[in-house]
This record gives C-alpha cells, structure tokens and sequence, in this order.
C-alpha cells in the first residue's frame, strides 16, 4: 500500500490510471471481435479563434505512449496553438484506449499551468520572474509546475525535487517563518545569520516585511549586510497593503537616498499579469506562485477522427486527420491532411513516436522549448508581449 494517496508511475504506464468506462469498451469490443484501425486527435477548440494556448506536457505523454504499436504525431513543447489537433494517434484502437484518461491529464494541467505562466512571462518580459506556487498543489505534480513555467520562459522555481527531476537548481532565500524565528525587533540578527549560514552563490534576498514598515525593515538588512545585500523582498500581506507600487517606489527612494542603487527589489504575494505590468517598471523582480500553479486546465479532448480510413467523428467534432500551420504573419491553420496548406504555412505537428518508439529528433529540451515560446509568442503576438 502507498503511504499517501498517489496514483504511481506504473499504474500510469500500465493503464490502470484510466476511467472506468474504457475498461468495459475494451471488454466489449475484445468480446465483438473488433479492433479497428483510427485516427485519433488530441484538440481543444475545433477552430482558431485568436486565443492562443501553449503546448507542455508532451514529455510524459510520450512516456506514456512509448512501447505501444502506434504512430504518434505531435507539437513539440512550447508550440503555441490556437484551434485543431495539438496530437494525433494513429493505430488499433485497442493499443491506447485505456491511456485516454492519463494522456489528456498530462496534457491538460501542464499546458494550462504554462499558459498562465507565459502571461506572467508575457506581463513582465525585462524582469526576472520566478514561480512560487508549488505549495498551493499536490506535492507529486511540483516538477510538471516548475517544468511548465520554464517552458514559457521563467528564470526560475522554488521546489527543490521538482529541481532534482528536472536537472535545474532551486532558488530561494527565506521565509517569514525564519524572522519569527529570530523573534521581534531581532530581523538584523536574522539577516547576518543567513548571511554566515547559506552558500556564497546564494543570492542574498532579505526579506523585509515581516513585523515592521518595509522601508525599516529594509534599512535593517541595508546595515546588516552591506554591499553583501543584493536585493530585498516584499511579500506585504494584502490586508497591509495599500498602495503596494507607492511603498515599492518609496523602498527604492530610501535606498537610493543612502547610495544603494544597485540593491534590487522583489515582490510577491498574490501577483498576476496585471499586478505585473502594474509593478514591472519600479521593481526588478517577482515570485508568482498561484496564477501559475492555480491555472485552470486546458479543455483537451480525445476524439477519433477516421477510423478503417474513412472520416468519422461524433458531432460538434471535426472528422478528417488533420494538419495545422503557423504562417509567417503568425496565423494559426487548420486543414485536412494531404489537401494543399497556406503556402507560406509550416506544419506544426512533428513525429514523436513511430512503430511504438519515440523518435530521437523530438526535442524533450526545456530550455530549447522556452526559446520556441519566446518566439512563437512573439510571432502570434501573445497576451501584447510588447504592450504597454
Ligand atoms: O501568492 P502566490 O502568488 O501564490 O505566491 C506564493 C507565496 O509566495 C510568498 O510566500 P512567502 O515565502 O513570502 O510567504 P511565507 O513566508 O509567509 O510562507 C507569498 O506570500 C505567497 O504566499
């Protein structure tokens, strides 16, 4: 028996992470004698209608499909997309029928936790923004949180073994708990502990708001560290808040004023896209924690498409393989597979598995995928990356 209640990686693998009713459509159609040969495609809206979505997941998805016998198309990681199949799943039905539920789940979280991720990135492009929100989820999807939030191009997490899966280090100073810690009126005395305490390549962040105004506070860590303090961080709590950007430009002030222009400031606590491009002019940084991890999924479906070669889909549903395309003015296309595309279209969906192996050209790079985003997100114009 498993200690916490986690559905593990072999349930997932071997298909036991499923929905009830796939284990009785297998058992009806192995009782029929039927097996047909589909197409499948994973979709969330049928057609583009200019609101984009970014792709994340595909890694554990192919981890999951690998060693089947099916064909597997898909976007690589970091493909914005806007309408029409994200994957497509060619092969006996029966080879993947099972794996619907666990397929569209690690789809689904992992794009929609990237999407609001690059709206974060999007909000704040010359800042340094950092993702916070492991806390606010289950502890077994932290490394798909921080791994969605680099895809859309964030400089950095808070989870320490979402670091190890990742191969990525962690970042972070410390937490209220640390002052209160130290007590009341003893924040100096905390500042130069961490100071003497924490590896030299930590960045020394003093957090300054924990008991007192946030100028005080700061003025503290500015005499317990000196030139070592590289910035501070504001995590006011909303019922203190006020007007957040005017103590912020204050805090920068009275650094200022004392000769510490190169102490920089950082901010979180509740921060979304707005809050973002609200602050992003006066502060160098922030931690964005919920908007990311809390994001809603993205609405993926599973639909079979063709099935012994012909077109078929239930209604409301396209029937037909399906190619997509990104144009160069940054359209997003949706045709039939072997009619003519936009001629200045390329298509989206790569090969990903071929004869149940996944193919060695597919990009599982975090980084590579994170430039992919940047510039489609540019290329799409997502969420007015250079808006004012
Ligand atoms: O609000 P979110 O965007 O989800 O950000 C996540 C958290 O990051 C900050 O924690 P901090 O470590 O400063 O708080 P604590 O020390 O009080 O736990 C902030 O207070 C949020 O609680």
């Amino acid at each position: 028996m498993s200690d916490f209640d986690i559905v593990g990686p072999e349930a997932i693998r071997d298909g036991v992470a499923t929905d009830a009713y796939f284990e009785r459509t297998e058992a009806t159609l192995r009782h029929a004698g039927k097996n047909p040969r589909v197409v499948a495609e994973v979709t969330a809206d049928q057609f583009p209608d200019g609101d984009f979505e970014l792709f994340a997941g595909v890694k554990d998805a192919a981890e999951l499909l690998a060693g089947r016998d099916i064909d597997v198309d898909a976007m690589p990681e970091g493909t914005l997309f806007d309408g029409g199949p994200v994957m497509r799943i060619e092969g006996d039905y029966l080879e993947f029928a099972r794996l619907e539920t666990s397929l569209l789940g690690f789809l689904s979280h992992a794009s929609g936790c990237a999407t609001a991720a690059l709206e974060a990135r999007s909000a704040a492009p010359d800042s340094t923004v950092l993702s916070f929100g492991a806390r606010h989820v289950h502890p077994a999807i932290a490394a798909m949180v921080e791994r969605s939030a680099l895809v859309a191009g964030l400089d950095g997490f808070s989870h320490v073994a979402a670091g190890e899966i990742l191969g990525k280090e962690a970042s972070g100073t410390m937490p209220h708990a640390l002052l209160i810690a130290f007590g009341r009126g003893n924040q100096a005395e905390a500042f130069r502990a961490f100071d003497e305490a924490v590896d030299e390549d930590v960045p020394r962040v003093a957090l300054c708001d924990t008991y007192g105004d946030e100028t005080e506070e700061v003025l503290q860590a500015v005499e317990a560290l000196g030139d070592d303090l590289d910035s501070v961080r504001l995590d006011t709590t909303s019922s203190r808040r006020g007007d957040f950007r005017h103590i912020v430009r204050e805090v920068r002030w009275e650094l200022d004023a004392r000769g510490h222009e190169d102490v920089g400031i950082f901010v979180s606590g509740g921060l979304g896209p707005a809050e973002l491009r609200h602050l992003r002019d006066v502060v160098e940084g922030f931690g964005v924690g919920g908007h990311i991890s809390n994001a809603d999924p993205v609405d993926f479906a599973l639909d079979i498409v063709e099935v012994n070669g012909e077109p078929a889909a239930k209604r409301g549903k396209l029937s037909g393989v399906k190619e997509v395309y990104r144009t160069a003015d940054g359209g997003h296309h949706v045709g039939l597979r072997g009619r003519p595309g936009p001629t200045d279209g390329e298509s989206l969906l790569e090969p990903l598995i071929r004869d149940g192996e996944v193919v060695s050209e597919f990009d599982f790079d975090i980084d590579a995928a994170a430039t992919r985003a940047s510039e489609d997100a540019e290329s799409v114009g997502f969420g007015g990356v250079s808006e004012e």
